[in-house]
Protein backbone atom coordinates (compact mmCIF):
# COMPACT_ATOMS: atom_id res chain seq x y z
CA UNK A 1 0.00 0.00 0.00
CA UNK A 2 2.46 2.55 0.68
CA UNK A 3 6.44 2.56 0.29
CA UNK A 4 9.50 4.44 0.38
CA UNK A 5 12.53 3.66 -2.10
CA UNK A 6 15.82 4.75 -0.62
CA UNK A 7 14.46 7.94 0.72
CA UNK A 8 17.69 9.99 1.80
CA UNK A 9 17.72 13.64 3.74
CA UNK A 10 20.61 15.53 4.39
CA UNK A 11 20.46 18.44 5.68
CA UNK A 12 23.07 21.34 5.17
CA UNK A 13 25.76 18.34 5.00
CA UNK A 14 24.20 16.17 7.86
CA UNK A 15 22.64 13.30 6.56
CA UNK A 16 19.61 12.63 9.19
CA UNK A 17 18.06 9.75 6.76
CA UNK A 18 19.87 7.67 4.27
CA UNK A 19 18.72 5.13 2.04
CA UNK A 20 15.57 3.88 4.26
CA UNK A 21 13.04 1.20 2.67
CA UNK A 22 10.04 0.58 4.42
CA UNK A 23 6.68 -0.89 3.28
CA UNK A 24 3.26 -0.99 4.73
CA UNK A 25 0.75 -3.36 3.81
CA UNK A 26 -2.76 -2.32 4.37
CA UNK A 27 -4.33 -2.92 7.93
CA UNK A 28 -0.88 -3.75 9.18
CA UNK A 29 0.30 -2.01 12.46
CA UNK A 30 4.20 -1.29 12.06
CA UNK A 31 6.56 -0.08 14.42
CA UNK A 32 9.45 2.45 13.62
CA UNK A 33 11.48 1.93 16.67
CA UNK A 34 14.87 4.05 17.11
CA UNK A 35 16.85 6.55 19.51
CA UNK A 36 16.42 10.41 19.18
CA UNK A 37 18.05 11.43 16.11
CA UNK A 38 17.57 8.39 14.27
CA UNK A 39 15.59 9.70 11.38
CA UNK A 40 12.12 8.83 12.49
CA UNK A 41 10.66 11.94 12.21
CA UNK A 42 12.35 13.17 8.92
CA UNK A 43 11.45 10.07 7.81
CA UNK A 44 7.83 10.01 8.18
CA UNK A 45 7.87 13.96 7.33
CA UNK A 46 8.66 12.80 4.28
CA UNK A 47 6.34 10.16 3.67
CA UNK A 48 3.69 12.74 4.60
CA UNK A 49 4.89 15.16 2.10
CA UNK A 50 5.56 17.28 4.92
CA UNK A 51 9.84 17.45 3.93
CA UNK A 52 11.54 16.42 0.34
CA UNK A 53 12.85 14.33 0.34
CA UNK A 54 17.04 14.73 -0.97
CA UNK A 55 17.08 11.69 -2.80
CA UNK A 56 14.43 8.77 -3.19
CA UNK A 57 10.12 8.44 -3.40
CA UNK A 58 7.70 6.80 -1.32
CA UNK A 59 4.48 5.19 -3.45
CA UNK A 60 1.22 5.13 -2.62
CA UNK A 61 -0.31 2.24 -3.98
CA UNK A 62 2.35 2.00 -6.60
CA UNK A 63 2.25 5.57 -7.95
CA UNK A 64 4.78 8.49 -6.71
CA UNK A 65 3.77 10.80 -3.88
CA UNK A 66 6.41 13.25 -4.75
CA UNK A 67 4.56 13.74 -7.99
CA UNK A 68 1.16 13.83 -6.49
CA UNK A 69 1.19 14.83 -2.97
CA UNK A 70 -2.47 15.61 -2.76
CA UNK A 71 -3.05 11.91 -3.18
CA UNK A 72 -1.51 10.99 0.51
CA UNK A 73 -3.03 13.92 2.31
CA UNK A 74 -6.17 12.61 1.29
CA UNK A 75 -5.95 9.43 3.08
CA UNK A 76 -3.05 9.68 5.45
CA UNK A 77 -3.55 10.99 9.07
CA UNK A 78 0.01 12.37 11.13
CA UNK A 79 -0.03 13.26 14.22
CA UNK A 80 2.91 15.41 15.28
CA UNK A 81 5.26 15.33 18.03
CA UNK A 82 4.55 18.81 18.92
CA UNK A 83 1.23 19.79 20.43
CA UNK A 84 -1.08 21.86 17.28
CA UNK A 85 -3.96 23.39 18.93
CA UNK A 86 -5.12 26.51 19.61
CA UNK A 87 -4.60 26.97 23.61
CA UNK A 88 -7.45 29.74 24.18
CA UNK A 89 -10.16 27.71 21.62
CA UNK A 90 -12.09 24.58 23.46
CA UNK A 91 -11.65 20.95 22.47
CA UNK A 92 -14.82 21.46 20.25
CA UNK A 93 -13.65 24.78 18.67
CA UNK A 94 -10.14 23.56 17.78
CA UNK A 95 -11.73 20.21 16.30
CA UNK A 96 -14.32 22.07 14.07
CA UNK A 97 -11.02 24.16 12.77
CA UNK A 98 -9.52 21.57 11.57
CA UNK A 99 -12.28 19.14 10.27
CA UNK A 100 -12.90 22.37 8.23
CA UNK A 101 -9.24 22.32 6.75
CA UNK A 102 -9.78 19.21 5.59
CA UNK A 103 -12.95 20.21 3.77
CA UNK A 104 -15.94 19.05 6.20
CA UNK A 105 -18.63 21.36 6.23
CA UNK A 106 -21.82 21.42 8.13
CA UNK A 107 -23.85 17.93 9.47
CA UNK A 108 -20.98 16.19 8.18
CA UNK A 109 -18.47 18.00 10.08
CA UNK A 110 -20.72 18.58 13.05
CA UNK A 111 -21.17 14.57 13.13
CA UNK A 112 -17.50 13.62 12.89
CA UNK A 113 -16.30 15.93 15.85
CA UNK A 114 -18.91 14.06 18.01
CA UNK A 115 -17.59 11.06 16.67
CA UNK A 116 -14.07 11.66 17.22
CA UNK A 117 -14.43 13.53 20.78
CA UNK A 118 -16.90 10.21 22.01
CA UNK A 119 -13.38 8.03 20.26
CA UNK A 120 -10.83 9.97 22.40
CA UNK A 121 -12.85 9.83 25.52
CA UNK A 122 -13.28 13.72 25.93
CA UNK A 123 -16.93 14.42 24.66
CA UNK A 124 -18.39 15.61 28.27
CA UNK A 125 -14.99 18.36 28.16
CA UNK A 126 -15.83 19.32 24.76
CA UNK A 127 -16.66 22.52 25.87
CA UNK A 128 -13.38 23.75 27.86
CA UNK A 129 -10.49 25.72 26.57
CA UNK A 130 -7.67 23.60 25.78
CA UNK A 131 -5.50 25.72 27.88
CA UNK A 132 -7.40 23.81 31.16
CA UNK A 133 -6.65 20.35 29.81
CA UNK A 134 -3.99 18.15 31.14
CA UNK A 135 -0.86 17.15 28.53
CA UNK A 136 -2.11 14.12 28.03
CA UNK A 137 -5.64 15.08 27.46
CA UNK A 138 -4.55 17.60 24.95
CA UNK A 139 -2.48 15.20 22.97
CA UNK A 140 -5.78 13.05 22.67
CA UNK A 141 -6.81 16.32 21.29
CA UNK A 142 -3.86 16.10 18.70
CA UNK A 143 -4.65 12.86 17.61
CA UNK A 144 -8.27 13.53 17.04
CA UNK A 145 -7.44 16.11 14.47
CA UNK A 146 -5.66 13.83 12.40
CA UNK A 147 -8.76 11.42 12.41
CA UNK A 148 -11.22 13.57 11.29
CA UNK A 149 -11.05 12.99 7.67
CA UNK A 150 -11.08 9.57 8.22
CA UNK A 151 -7.67 8.74 7.01
CA UNK A 152 -6.74 4.85 5.97
CA UNK A 153 -3.31 5.57 7.26
CA UNK A 154 -2.47 6.80 10.69
CA UNK A 155 1.06 8.05 11.66
CA UNK A 156 2.24 8.93 14.76
CA UNK A 157 5.10 10.73 15.80
CA UNK A 158 6.02 9.49 19.80
CA UNK A 159 2.66 10.18 20.76
CA UNK A 160 2.62 9.06 24.76
CA UNK A 161 5.96 11.17 25.59
CA UNK A 162 5.61 12.96 28.57
CA UNK A 163 2.08 12.39 29.60
CA UNK A 164 0.49 10.59 32.27
CA UNK A 165 0.05 6.60 32.61
CA UNK A 166 -3.97 6.61 32.13
CA UNK A 167 -3.76 8.84 28.83
CA UNK A 168 -0.96 6.67 28.10
CA UNK A 169 -2.40 3.80 28.34
CA UNK A 170 -5.84 5.35 26.93
CA UNK A 171 -4.15 6.30 23.42
CA UNK A 172 -2.50 3.08 23.33
CA UNK A 173 -5.90 1.28 23.59
CA UNK A 174 -7.08 3.63 21.37
CA UNK A 175 -4.75 3.10 18.62
CA UNK A 176 -5.15 -0.83 19.23
CA UNK A 177 -8.59 -0.39 18.31
CA UNK A 178 -8.62 2.01 15.56
CA UNK A 179 -5.98 -0.75 13.69
CA UNK A 180 -8.21 -3.58 14.67
CA UNK A 181 -11.70 -2.37 14.19
CA UNK A 182 -11.64 0.10 11.90
CA UNK A 183 -8.69 -1.08 10.08
CA UNK A 184 -6.43 1.50 9.95
CA UNK A 185 -2.89 0.67 8.74
CA UNK A 186 -0.76 2.52 11.41
CA UNK A 187 2.56 3.63 11.38
CA UNK A 188 4.08 3.99 15.07
CA UNK A 189 6.81 5.89 15.70
CA UNK A 190 8.47 5.59 19.15
CA UNK A 191 11.58 4.89 21.23
CA UNK A 192 9.66 3.19 23.66
CA UNK A 193 10.14 -0.54 22.86
CA UNK A 194 7.29 -1.85 25.37
CA UNK A 195 4.89 0.45 22.86
CA UNK A 196 5.89 -0.91 20.15
CA UNK A 197 5.52 -4.71 21.29
CA UNK A 198 2.50 -3.99 22.27
CA UNK A 199 1.19 -1.90 19.40
CA UNK A 200 2.71 -3.23 16.49
CA UNK A 201 2.95 -6.44 14.01
CA UNK A 202 6.29 -5.67 12.54
CA UNK A 203 9.36 -3.12 13.45
CA UNK A 204 11.58 -1.44 11.80
CA UNK A 205 14.75 -0.83 14.08
CA UNK A 206 16.48 2.63 12.68
CA UNK A 207 19.54 4.08 14.12
CA UNK A 208 21.73 7.15 12.51
CA UNK A 209 19.38 7.42 9.60
CA UNK A 210 19.28 3.57 8.68
CA UNK A 211 16.98 0.85 9.07
CA UNK A 212 18.96 -1.44 10.84
CA UNK A 213 17.12 -4.55 11.19
CA UNK A 214 13.44 -5.04 10.56
CA UNK A 215 10.77 -7.89 10.40
CA UNK A 216 7.69 -9.77 13.31
CA UNK A 217 8.90 -9.06 17.10
CA UNK A 218 9.56 -12.85 17.03
CA UNK A 219 12.02 -12.49 13.58
CA UNK A 220 13.64 -9.56 15.31
CA UNK A 221 13.85 -11.58 18.81
CA UNK A 222 15.43 -14.61 17.09
CA UNK A 223 18.33 -12.54 16.72
CA UNK A 224 18.82 -13.05 20.23
CA UNK A 225 17.97 -16.85 20.43
CA UNK A 226 21.93 -17.59 21.53
CA UNK A 227 21.32 -15.52 24.69
CA UNK A 228 19.40 -14.58 27.57
CA UNK A 229 19.31 -12.12 30.09
CA UNK A 230 19.86 -12.47 34.18
CA UNK A 231 18.29 -9.63 36.12
CA UNK A 232 19.13 -9.04 39.56
CA UNK A 233 17.72 -6.48 41.91
CA UNK A 234 19.07 -4.54 44.46
CA UNK A 235 19.20 -2.52 47.45
CA UNK A 236 21.27 0.03 46.48
CA UNK A 237 24.14 0.37 43.94
CA UNK A 238 27.37 -1.37 44.26
CA UNK A 239 30.21 0.17 42.30
CA UNK A 240 32.72 -2.39 42.46
CA UNK A 241 30.06 -5.45 42.03
CA UNK A 242 29.41 -3.67 38.39
CA UNK A 243 32.85 -3.30 37.77
CA UNK A 244 33.71 -6.98 38.34
CA UNK A 245 30.75 -7.69 36.23
CA UNK A 246 31.57 -5.65 33.20
CA UNK A 247 35.20 -7.20 33.25
CA UNK A 248 34.32 -11.03 33.28
CA UNK A 249 34.37 -12.76 29.60
CA UNK A 250 31.52 -15.10 30.36
CA UNK A 251 29.30 -12.26 30.28
CA UNK A 252 28.49 -10.47 27.11
CA UNK A 253 26.80 -7.56 28.26
CA UNK A 254 26.29 -5.68 31.74
CA UNK A 255 24.01 -2.77 32.05
CA UNK A 256 22.42 -1.10 35.00
CA UNK A 257 18.76 -0.28 35.20
CA UNK A 258 16.93 1.64 37.86
CA UNK A 259 17.06 -1.61 39.97
CA UNK A 260 20.06 -3.01 39.62
CA UNK A 261 21.79 -5.19 36.80
CA UNK A 262 20.56 -6.37 33.73
CA UNK A 263 23.42 -9.05 32.55
CA UNK A 264 23.09 -10.54 28.67
CA UNK A 265 24.87 -14.19 29.06
CA UNK A 266 25.01 -16.89 26.41
CA UNK A 267 21.91 -19.33 26.59
CA UNK A 268 22.00 -21.98 28.82
CA UNK A 269 25.47 -20.48 30.44
CA UNK A 270 24.01 -21.37 33.73
CA UNK A 271 25.51 -18.68 35.13
CA UNK A 272 23.47 -17.12 37.98
CA UNK A 273 25.05 -19.50 40.61
CA UNK A 274 28.21 -18.27 39.63
CA UNK A 275 26.98 -13.96 39.59
CA UNK A 276 24.86 -15.06 42.83
CA UNK A 277 28.26 -15.69 44.33
CA UNK A 278 29.86 -12.85 43.18
CA UNK A 279 27.33 -9.99 44.53
CA UNK A 280 27.69 -12.26 48.14
CA UNK A 281 31.39 -11.57 47.61
CA UNK A 282 30.49 -8.07 47.48
CA UNK A 283 28.16 -8.05 50.08
CA UNK A 284 25.65 -6.89 47.63
CA UNK A 285 21.98 -7.29 48.87
CA UNK A 286 20.30 -9.19 46.48
CA UNK A 287 16.13 -8.66 46.57
CA UNK A 288 15.78 -10.63 43.62
CA UNK A 289 17.58 -12.66 40.74
CA UNK A 290 15.63 -13.90 37.71
CA UNK A 291 16.43 -15.33 34.33
CA UNK A 292 14.57 -13.31 31.40
CA UNK A 293 14.31 -14.11 27.55
CA UNK A 294 15.19 -11.50 25.41
CA UNK A 295 12.86 -8.33 24.45
CA UNK A 296 12.99 -6.00 21.72
CA UNK A 297 15.07 -3.30 24.00
CA UNK A 298 17.76 -6.31 24.01
CA UNK A 299 17.88 -6.54 20.59
CA UNK A 300 18.63 -2.81 19.57
CA UNK A 301 21.25 -3.37 22.62
CA UNK A 302 22.81 -6.13 20.62
CA UNK A 303 22.53 -4.26 17.39
CA UNK A 304 23.84 -1.17 18.54
CA UNK A 305 25.89 -1.45 21.76
CA UNK A 306 23.27 1.22 22.92
CA UNK A 307 20.63 1.80 25.16
CA UNK A 308 17.04 3.28 23.23
CA UNK A 309 17.07 5.62 26.28
CA UNK A 310 20.33 6.94 27.25
N1 LIG B 1 15.19 20.81 10.09
C1 LIG B 1 16.36 20.25 10.40
N2 LIG B 1 17.51 20.90 10.15
C2 LIG B 1 18.70 20.35 10.44
N3 LIG B 1 18.86 19.12 11.01
C3 LIG B 1 17.74 18.43 11.29
C4 LIG B 1 16.44 18.96 11.01
N4 LIG B 1 15.52 18.03 11.40
C5 LIG B 1 16.22 16.99 11.90
N5 LIG B 1 17.55 17.23 11.84
C6 LIG B 1 18.63 16.32 12.29
O1 LIG B 1 18.43 15.07 11.66
C7 LIG B 1 18.68 13.99 12.56
C8 LIG B 1 17.46 13.10 12.65
O2 LIG B 1 16.43 13.80 13.35
P1 LIG B 1 14.95 13.24 13.54
O3 LIG B 1 14.18 14.29 14.27
O4 LIG B 1 14.44 12.75 12.25
O5 LIG B 1 15.23 12.00 14.49
P2 LIG B 1 14.20 11.20 15.41
O6 LIG B 1 14.59 9.77 15.31
O7 LIG B 1 12.80 11.54 15.05
O8 LIG B 1 14.53 11.73 16.84
P3 LIG B 1 13.57 12.34 17.97
O9 LIG B 1 12.98 11.17 18.64
O10 LIG B 1 14.51 13.09 18.85
O11 LIG B 1 12.59 13.21 17.25
C9 LIG B 1 19.09 14.62 13.87
O12 LIG B 1 20.48 14.64 13.94
C10 LIG B 1 18.53 16.02 13.78
O13 LIG B 1 19.31 16.91 14.52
Amino acid sequence: MLETEELRKVYKGKVAVNGVNLFLERGESVGLLGPNGAGKSTTISMIASLVSPTEGDVRLNGKSVLKNPNTIREVLGIVPQEIALYPELTAYENLKFFGRIYGLKGKKLESRVQEVLSLLGLSDRQKDIVNTYSGGMKRRINIGAALLHNPEILIMDEPTVGIDPQSRSYILDMVRQLNEEKEITVLYTSHYMEEVERLCDRVYVMDHGQVIASGTKNELKSILSSEEAILIELDREYPSLTRELKGDETILQTLETNKGLKLIVPKGSRLLGKVFHIAERHEAQVINISVQEPTLEDVFLHLTGRKLRD
